[in-house]
């Protein structure tokens, strides 16, 4: 999932890490550094510092350049040396805790990249934005010591960036547990985009997690989709509801809805046809669906690998019947992950699920902090 992205990302990372490090150093070079080591030596009593400067063999540059070189070693330190050592200690406290102001200039060039890395991989425009201002609000004016790792700085940097980005998630199990039963929820999308896979796959995984689940085979459209649905709900073990091909699905719909209440259902997971959003009269059925069986949470779904139409048309939908959350499909194809990371910063909605595979398993809540992780390398 997300293979080139993640890549790109550790590049990147890296890439802003050396800069970061090389605008230390060079600073360091130039001088501001040295400026500062007399107040070092003040720290230093007087008597100490004559003692320790007659037998320290160092320069004042080698002391500036070979800071981590400073600590004496037990073989070196002869009898009148204790000195002399807590001295080099003392300069090298000052020297690694010593504090670098960073500018837009030091990372310029791998914010750049990192803009283009994103564009790349379909992260939407206004995304990306905003994952690079927050870039650089958290590392410009910021300041740095020598001595922690510049690159974990910034996958700190670029964690909260894309984590701004994607936003809380959508626990259903959690608005399940806090809502009237049944939960209602209306699948909506484009053609092929793996809703009534996800409808089977989202029982199982209700099924798995203690609660009740009917089906509403609301594609009554699509020869051979009845058909489908019933196979998948008999492989997962979940009741269906359905009507003839060419049936109004609101009815079909409705009559699951009255089904979970008469049997104490905790959910309708209710199918539709998939659509396009220009298409006037399909939407206006999905819009009399929506009056008729009322769902609690309209769920759009679409495919991960889709990238920026995905999110363009997850923009449509919301627009013109309105969505609580989306679904991504085919995440274990996308390469890419752009339009995980930009949808719900999009449309200003969570993502519940992302599907990953073919089998009732290959669905996974979407954790925005688990994704980031994933895309960072685990050990952040
Ligand atoms: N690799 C992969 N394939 C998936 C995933 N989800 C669905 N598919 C496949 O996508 C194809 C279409 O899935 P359907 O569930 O039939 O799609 P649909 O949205 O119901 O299609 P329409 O009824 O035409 O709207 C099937 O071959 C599914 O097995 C997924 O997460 N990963």
């Amino acid at each position: 999932m997300f293979k080139s992205l993640k890549e790109k990302l550790k590049g990147v990372s890296k890439k802003f890490g050396s800069s970061i490090d090389e605008s230390i150093a060079n600073e360091s070079a130039t001088g501001d550094l040295q400026k500062e080591i007399p107040s070092a030596v003040l720290e230093v009593t007087e008597t100490q510092q004559k003692a320790e400067t007659k037998t320290n063999s160092f320069s004042e540059n080698q002391i500036l350049h070979d800071a981590d070189e400073l600590s004496v070693s037990p073989a070196e330190v002869s009898p009148t040396e204790p000195k002399k050592a807590s001295f080099a200690k003392k300069l090298k406290v000052l020297v690694t805790e010593r504090e670098i102001l960073l500018s837009e200039k030091d990372i310029q060039e791998p914010l750049d990249e990192l803009e283009m890395i994103l564009l790349e991989n379909d992260v939407a425009f206004d995304a990306v934005d905003t994952i690079i201002s927050h870039m650089k609000k958290s590392i410009v004016g910021q300041k740095r010591k020598l001595r922690t790792s510049s690159e974990d700085f910034v996958k700190i940097a670029l964690k909260e960036a894309l984590m701004e980005v994607l936003g809380e998630g959508f626990s259903l199990t959690e608005y399940i547990n806090l809502h009237e039963k049944p939960v209602k929820i209306l699948f909506t999308g484009v053609n092929g985009a793996g809703k009534t896979t996800t409808i089977a796959k989202v029982a199982h995984y209700l099924k798995n997690n203690g609660y009740s689940v009917v089906i509403g085979s609301g594609d009554t459209f699509r020869a051979g989709a009845n058909e489908q649905m019933k196979t998948h709900a008999e492989r997962v073990g979940v009741k269906v509801i359905n009507h003839q091909e060419g049936a109004d699905p609101s009815a079909v719909l409705f009559d699951a809805v009255s089904y979970a209440k008469a049997h104490n259902i905790d959910v309708v997971l209710a199918d539709t046809a998939g659509r396009f959003h220009n298409r006037a009269n399909l939407m206006n059925q999905l819009e009399k669906i929506r009056r008729v069986m009322k769902p609690d949470i309209v769920a759009y779904v679409d495919e991960a690998v889709a990238g920026n139409d995905a999110v363009i048309r997850a923009e449509e939908f919301n627009n013109a019947v309105g969505t609580d959350t989306v679904v991504l499909t085919k995440a274990d194809m996308d390469t890419k992950g752009g339009a995980a990371i930009s949808i719900t910063h999009t449309i200003k909605k969570p993502i519940m699920f992302l599907g990953v595979g073919q089998g009732y398993d290959d669905v996974i809540p979407f954790e925005p902090e688990k994704i980031v992780n994933e895309l960072l390398g685990a050990d952040i």
